[in-house]
């Protein structure tokens, strides 16, 4: 599908080096030249492992017809002069202009969603209520940053009408950015945690980090947040939407209850039910809702929709094992406060042997410790068994409640770990597996699977 010409792009980036053809369609935009495309304009990015611009004649072989080029970056000896190098200061910066032009070109709805925790769960309810009503385009994943996001705008169809995108950031000024270019219809804030702490400073500097998202805004805007959060109590300019579980917030969130396969739960006086487990996916439903409202869809409607969700991978994922075992791959990512909200899920499951397998938090500088014993708060007489794995895990030992009296260990890599989980691999029990990104616990997963 054509996204645009490339006489769009010349009239971006005027200077270029090669032939134009004018009529000449672009169909994907894309950033890794061992990807097969069609029509593709190749932008080459220079990473921390490559620079992309080393690649631009794979890329043409396999179907770029057009390429940002880094003026800063020698010309290819062979290129071919049919293909358009538009010249430009740098590639990356290029990408999101070219995003921002792409955006107010099919100019959709645009729902911008941030928080340290939730952003793809409540990306995936949004964007599944508002499907059967709207062309909606989302972020694929978990592609959030400063290159993902403008290529997930760069893949919307021309049909868009509703745009959901992730804003994830771990430095102050990349929302600010992201806002930019995305100029947001909708903010939405899913809470503030500890995410990335490290280059924050404290939850505060969290918050301010997150609230950038108003700086791409228009005053008719909408902002809908964690109403629970005392740091997101602030005075906007834009209209503002409350939700959470305090009774005086505009979306009150209350009688959840978990149940094997779902969650059922009131928001004001509308029964919801969710096929996601915890009090923490009531809220995020609260925020589907709160932008259902926005887009006038009926709310009988919106909660249908509802029942349908499904989320991306690794994000509290059921594997029953042979043995009639429940391995929880909810390690995706982790902070200390998702990490207390899925061990208080597994607290709430049927099985019996409730056992956590738990590695380190990445990204909290001076706050390490203290945020691996919050969550050794949450292990009690409910959890049959601890393994933690890593370096900083072992903290949460310090943090464990007096009546927890199962079995602990801590074991210093994923490989150590697998014989002392598979005597729980049976009919009645549940075992989760969480950390942070880098620390792949998936892989454990795996061995224990094969
Ligand atoms: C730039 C890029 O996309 N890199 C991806 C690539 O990494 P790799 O190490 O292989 O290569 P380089 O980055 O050095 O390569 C530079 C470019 O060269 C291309 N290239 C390379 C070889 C070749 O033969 N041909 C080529 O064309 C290459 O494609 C590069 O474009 O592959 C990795 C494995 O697949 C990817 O993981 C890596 O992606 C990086 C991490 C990336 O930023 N991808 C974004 C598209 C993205 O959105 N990724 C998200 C994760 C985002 C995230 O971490 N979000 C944080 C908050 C934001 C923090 C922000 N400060 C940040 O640092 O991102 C959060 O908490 O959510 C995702 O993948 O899920
Ligand atoms: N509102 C919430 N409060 C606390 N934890 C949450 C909330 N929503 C989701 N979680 C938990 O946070 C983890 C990550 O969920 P999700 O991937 O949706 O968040 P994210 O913000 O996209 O994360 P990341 O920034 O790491 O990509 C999951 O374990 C999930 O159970
Ligand atoms: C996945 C990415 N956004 C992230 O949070 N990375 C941290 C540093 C991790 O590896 O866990």
């Amino acid at each position: 599908m054509t996204k645009f010409t490339v006489n769009f792009l010349n009239q971006l980036f005027p200077e270029f080096s090669g032939d134009i053809r004018e009529e000449l369609k672009i169909q994907e935009i894309y950033t890794d030249s061992r990807v097969s495309v069609t029509q593709g304009l190749f932008v080459p990015i220079i990473g921390e492992r490559f620079n992309g611009h080393d690649f631009v004649l794979q890329a043409i072989d396999k179907g770029a017809v057009a390429v940002i080029w880094q003026k800063d970056q020698p010309l290819p000896e062979n290129k071919p002069n049919n293909i358009p190098f538009f010249l430009v200061n740098d590639s990356l910066m290029a990408l999101q202009e070219l995003a921002q032009a792409y955006r107010n070109k099919i100019n959709p709805t645009v729902i911008g969603i941030t928080g340290s925790n939730g952003k793809t769960t409540t990306k995936e309810i949004i964007s599944s209520s508002l499907k059967p009503f709207y062309q909606v385009s989302k972020t694929e994943g978990n592609l959030n940053n400063l290159i993902g996001m403008p290529l997930s705008i760069l893949a919307m169809p021309q049909n868009t009408e509703v745009l959901v995108l992730e804003m994830g950031m771990n430095q102050f000024g990349e929302i600010a950015r992201l806002s930019e270019i995305a100029q947001p219809d909708i903010a939405v804030i899913t809470n503030i945690g500890e995410s990335h702490i490290e280059y924050l400073g404290s939850r505060k500097g969290i918050s301010q980090a997150k609230l950038e998202i108003i700086e791409g805004m228009k005053t008719s805007g909408l902002v809908i947040l964690d109403g629970d959060e005392p740091l997101l109590d602030v005075s906007l300019t834009q209209q503002m939407i409350t939700c959470g579980f305090g009774y005086e917030l505009d979306y009150v969130v209350s009688q959840v209850e978990q149940h094997d396969d779902q969650t059922t739960f009131m928001i004001n006086e509308m029964p919801v039910s969710i096929p996601l487990l915890g009090r923490h996916q009531a809220k995020n439903s609260a925020y589907a809702l709160a932008v259902g409202r926005a887009f006038e869809v009926p709310e009988g409607e919106m909660v249908q929709t509802l029942a349908d969700l499904t989320l991306p991978g690794m994000r509290f994922e059921q594997i029953e094992t042979e043995s009639g075992a429940v391995m929880i791959n909810d390690a995706y990512n982790a902070s200390a406060t998702s990490m207390k909200a899925s061990i208080d899920v597994i607290k709430n499951m049927k099985q019996q042997s409730k056992v956590l397998v738990l590695g380190d938090i990445f990204e909290l500088g001076d706050h390490l410790e203290t945020e691996h014993r919050k969550v050794g708060t949450s292990i009690d007489s409910d959890i049959t068994a601890l393994i933690t794995i890593g370096e900083a895990s072992r903290h949460i030992h310090e943090g464990l409640s007096d009546d927890f009296t199962g079995y602990k260990t801590h074991v210093e890599s994923n490989a150590d770990a697998n014989s002392l989980i598979k005597p729980y691999l049976k009919s009645d029990s549940v075992i989760l597996f969480k950390a942070s990104r880098g620390m792949q616990l998936e892989k454990i997963i795996d061995e224990l699977m094969n």
